[in-house]
């Protein structure tokens, strides 16, 4: 079973990911993406499919044209877990 993170533990997560922000009443960590146009954007969206697939880690996410917007919070355990941080550093690893 999937445990939450700690409040400690999500901190310390966070400050490695300082382009997520920590979205506490979704209990979700949030980033948002902005591309050249549309294909670049799901060109961005097809490599965080595959990687979810991958990690059997899926986001919430948006797209309007060249945006996108990921939420990641883990269902199976009602809030923010290491396999959201996981997830975030794979998809970090796509843009930098
Ligand atoms: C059965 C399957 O492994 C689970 O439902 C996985 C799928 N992807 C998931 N994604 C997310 N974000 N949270 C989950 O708890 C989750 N669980």
């Amino acid at each position: 079973m999937t445990e939450q993170l700690s409040e400690a533990e999500r901190v310390e997560a966070l400050d490695g990911l300082p382009d997520w922000d920590n979205d506490e009443a979704r209990d979700a960590i949030v980033r948002g993406f902005t591309f050249d146009n549309f294909s670049q954007a799901f060109g961005f969206m097809t490599q965080v499919a595959l990687i979810a697939e991958k990690l059997d880690h899926h986001p919430e996410w948006s797209n309007m044209w060249n945006r996108v917007e990921i939420v990641l919070t883990t269902h199976d355990a009602g809030g923010l877990s290491g396999r959201d941080i996981e997830m975030a550093q794979a998809i970090d690893a796509l843009v930098e």
